[in-house]
């Protein structure tokens, strides 16, 4: 079985030129008012290539919308983003995927929610479907009803289908929020077999443990800003900002 099929991204070799890397990512002056109120202000963010980045902060910070900004699905009103040198665009996109804490289905069976996806792409193919779903641990589900899976079960299916894009970058906000933690280690360790086949990772959580279980690096958000970018190691042993050290510390931070 092909590894991308169940990493992500294919391999990009010097036999198989594809088109340039999407990495780095330049974000520049990236702001987003929204009524008057700036959401977004200002962020300057350089993601490098082959790692997981964990964007952090409390509660209303940006992070979300940082995430759907970096990924088009937002325009940003000040600013430039820039996927390996050349301005986000619609092909850019597609070489991209998101998960959302709400896992986003169709209300059909688990192996036509895969279907769908491979069949977008022009390759549908049945053992690619099913080893997608094997992947996830879903292929014994495949003709059940989405809807009926469980919370981490669809969670499963809908980073399933987002994996089913061969991704070269996977965005998640808080796919594990609110799963058990049988179902978050099990969704970690997809996403880190994504990572290890060359998937690009930027996922947004609340979960200190998993920044520390899956980060690289840390981003971390406070009031629509970059309060500090740091090596993961670097950033939960010795937080540079404040509201990064109260927030680690469980101090209410606004
Ligand atoms: N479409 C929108 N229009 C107006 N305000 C918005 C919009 N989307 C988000 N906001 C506001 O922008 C701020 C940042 O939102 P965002 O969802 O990015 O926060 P977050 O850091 O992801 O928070 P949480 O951890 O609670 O999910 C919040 O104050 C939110 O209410």
């Amino acid at each position: 079985m092909p590894e991308a099929i169940l990493t992500g991204a294919p391999a990009r070799t010097a036999e198989r030129a594809g088109p340039a890397p999407l990495m780095p990512l330049a974000a520049r002056g990236l702001t987003l008012e929204v009524g008057g109120r700036t959401l977004i202000d200002g962020i300057d963010l350089t993601l490098a290539a082959g790692r997981t980045t964990m964007i952090m902060g409390p509660n209303g910070a940006g992070k979300s919308l940082l995430l759907k900004l970096l990924h088009g699905l937002t325009p940003p009103t000040a600013g430039r983003i820039e996927w390996g040198g050349h301005p986000l665009s619609p092909a850019i996109v597609r070489r991209q995927a998101m998960v959302f804490q709400k896992p986003v289905l169709l209300r059909r069976s688990v192996a036509a929610n895969i279907d769908f996806v491979l069949r977008a792409r022009s390759r549908r193919d049945r053992a690619r479907r099913d080893a997608l779903l094997d992947h996830v641990g879903l292929l014994g589900h495949a003709g059940q009803p989405a809807r009926l899976l469980s919370g981490g079960e669809q969670q499963r299916l809908a980073l399933a289908r987002a994996l089913a894009t061969e991704p070269e970058v996977l965005f998640l906000d808080e796919p594990t929020a609110s799963l058990d933690p049988a179902s978050v280690l099990k969704i970690e360790e997809i996403v880190r077999t994504a990572r290890g086949g060359g998937t690009r990772i930027v996922f947004v959580t609340h979960d200190v443990g998993q920044a520390k279980r899956l980060a690289d690096d840390v981003v971390f958000i406070h009031r629509g800003r970059v309060a500090e970018h740091r090596r993961a190691d670097d950033f939960f042993a010795d937080p540079a900002s404040a509201a990064a050290r109260d927030y680690l510390a469980g101090r209410i931070v606004v």
